[in-house]
């Protein structure tokens, strides 16, 4: 899916999809795996704990550190280097969004529910890979307003998936970002959703997405947010906030 977030970067620099892009989604999904893989040994301890990570290879004890670790650098080398035929700056902002991953939201993630905020950088900056493998300019607005919107959507995203697995986190030690922590949970959830809203429709007001189908995009974005405060509504909502990024890749493939 970081791939495919990518994807949407190289896209919306209006790149049609070549071997470049071919290049690209193959190395940042490799880059993507060593980060799983390399994440996977530093919280071994805490997935052995959780039901929903303890059938992970280290975790269970399948794979030894060493296995994972070779894993790991054996992604890291070949996502390098397919990242390296299309550019230094595609390569360098996939090596600091690996180490922002394992340096910095890794660690934070057992010690402060703001890790949520730390970790959301990383998933925010695959589009930037992309974008920068199809020659963009770093500080255009358009890749801006794309990545931070993918910062916005990392928030409720995260908070379905705690919610959901809640017991396991709290068995792990792993402090929860809990809206509720904020002075109730609607305000702060409200205003975060309307946020996300409000940045979606942002996508067709600048162009980003355009022609017949962007109020059908838009429409599909909006909707999961909008039944995401009631319970009822939770699965469809899950479902339809966790494929919002390929969403928006394909919304960004089919804009003219
Ligand atoms: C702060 C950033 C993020 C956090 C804390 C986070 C956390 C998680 C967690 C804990 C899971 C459950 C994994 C499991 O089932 O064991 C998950 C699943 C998932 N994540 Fe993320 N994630 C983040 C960013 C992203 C990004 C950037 C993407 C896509 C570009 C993404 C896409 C997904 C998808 C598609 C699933 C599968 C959901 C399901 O059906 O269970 N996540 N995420
Ligand atoms: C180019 C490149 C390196 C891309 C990768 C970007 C990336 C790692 C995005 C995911 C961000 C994130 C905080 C995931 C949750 O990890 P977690 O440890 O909370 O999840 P877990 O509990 O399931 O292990």
């Amino acid at each position: 899916m970081n791939a495919t977030a990518a994807l949407g970067g190289y896209l919306l620099c209006r790149a049609r999809p070549d071997l470049k892009a071919l290049s690209l989604f193959a190395g940042v999904a490799l880059m993507a795996c060593a980060a799983s893989a390399f994440n996977q040994v530093l919280e071994r301890d805490l997935d052995a704990i959780m039901e929903r990570t303890n059938r992970r290879p280290i975790a269970s004890g399948e794979l030894g550190v060493r296995g994972g670790l070779s894993i790991a650098v054996g992604a890291l080398a070949t996502g390098a280097l397919l990242l390296n035929l299309i550019g230094l700056s595609p390569l360098c902002l996939a090596i600091f969004t690996l180490c922002w991953y394992l340096l910095l939201y890794t660690p934070l993630k057992r010690r402060t529910p703001l890790a949520l905020l730390v970790g959301a950088v990383c998933g925010a900056l695959p589009p930037l890979i992309g974008w920068s493998a199809a020659g963009g300019a770093l500080t255009d607005f358009r890749i801006v307003l794309l990545c931070g919107i993918l910062y916005l959507w990392q928030v409720p995203h995260f908070w379905m998936l705690q919610k959901k697995h809640a017991e396991d986190y709290r068995r792990a030690g792993v402090p929860l970002f809990v809206p509720g922590s904020f002075r109730g949970p609607a305000p702060f959830l409200v205003l975060w959703l309307v946020a996300m809203i409000a940045a979606t429709l942002m996508l067709p007001v600048f162009g980003l997405i355009a022609g017949q189908h962007a109020p059908l995009w838009c429409l599909a974005f909006c909707l999961p947010l909008l039944l995401y405060p009631f319970e009822r509504w939770e699965g469809a909502a899950f479902a339809g906030v966790n494929i919002f990024p390929a969403l928006l890749t394909l919304a960004l493939y089919g804009s003219p």
